[in-house]
């Protein structure tokens, strides 16, 4: 499996920053408007971030800070009120409703902090949906997941309903639900929340594999600066800005402790929930 197979994404070359972006955003701003009470909230002001093929970056942030509104942004959930927001090159802000249904579907994998499995589907079932809603054939489906579900070691599960299996089991699904259709961007909103902290070590291990063997970029909302420190580099979000950008550099217990001082740095570093 492998996620590198559009033309305009190349592999990064080890020990070098990959240099296409998948995701590049310019300006972003979002004001959401109460015509109740007249008063305007600006969630984002202007942001610029910029993903490269094959990373994998964790954005943090104080509460209020502006994640949800840029993941639903980016998500294609809703628009922003100015700049634009290309993912693989393309400007989703300017897509009809249509159109950006089905770049959703095709160029985006979603894994969220409940899992949001179908209950009333297998989980074999559960991760085909991707490819049965794109028409793929029954054949080509049923080898695709048995494929994703072997490399995340979830295979025996196949024909358990979510509430047959694990929490733990149940992320695993989704992520394989997430990586079926090989998308060009996996968003994942606080995906260890509901799991205890050997699920939640094991998940984010998959995810740096998932990254370092199969090049699949990852942007993942976290407030854990443990889980961050899983990433290769860490986007501080501060009122609807970036704050600032840390690369990784050194081993992850190294970069856990910049992480730390980084989240110091912010003003009310408490707010951070
Ligand atoms: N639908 C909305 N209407 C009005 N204001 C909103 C709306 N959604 C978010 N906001 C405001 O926009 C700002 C950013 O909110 P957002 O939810 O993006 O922050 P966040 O960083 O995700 O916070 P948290 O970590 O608490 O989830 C906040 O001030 C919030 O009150």
């Amino acid at each position: 499996m492998q996620f590198m197979q559009n033309s305009q994404q190349v592999p990064p070359v080890a020990g070098s920053m990959p240099a296409i972006d998948i995701l590049s955003a310019h300006g972003l701003t979002k004001v959401y408007s109460n015509t109740r009470n007249k008063v305007a909230a600006t969630a984002l002001n202007g942001l610029d971030l910029h993903i490269h093929a094959g990373e994998f970056v964790s954005i943090m942030g104080p509460s209020g800070s502006g994640k949800s509104t840029l993941l639903n942004l980016l998500a294609g959930l809703d628009r922003p009120s100015a700049g634009s927001l290309f993912l693989q090159g393309q400007d989703i802000t300017q897509m009809t409703a249509d159109r950006l249904a089905l770049f959703r579907r095709r160029q985006l994998g979603f894994v969220f902090q409940d899992f949001n499995l179908l209950d009333t589907l297998t989980l074999g079932e559960n991760i085909a949906l991707p490819l049965s809603l794109d028409g793929m054939k029954g054949n080509t489906i049923t080898q695709r997941v048995e494929e994703v579900m072997r490399l995340l070691g979830i295979e025996a599960y196949i024909k358990r309903y979510p509430y047959e299996v694990s929490g733990g089991q149940q992320q695993r699904a989704a992520v394989a639900r997430a990586i079926v259709h090989r998308p060009a961007l996996i968003l994942a909103d606080e995906p260890t929340g509901n799991l205890d902290s050997a699920s939640a070590r094991a998940l984010l291990a998959l995810f740096q594999r998932l990254n370092r063997d199969l090049q699949a970029t990852i942007l993942m909302v976290t407030h854990d600066p443990l889980a961050a420190s899983y990433s290769q580099r860490v986007v501080c979000i501060k009122d609807g800005v970036v704050f600032q950008s840390l690369q990784r550099t050194g081993d992850q217990q190294r970069f856990f402790q910049h992480i730390l001082n980084l989240l110091a740095q912010l003003e009310g570093n408490n707010g951070l929930e």
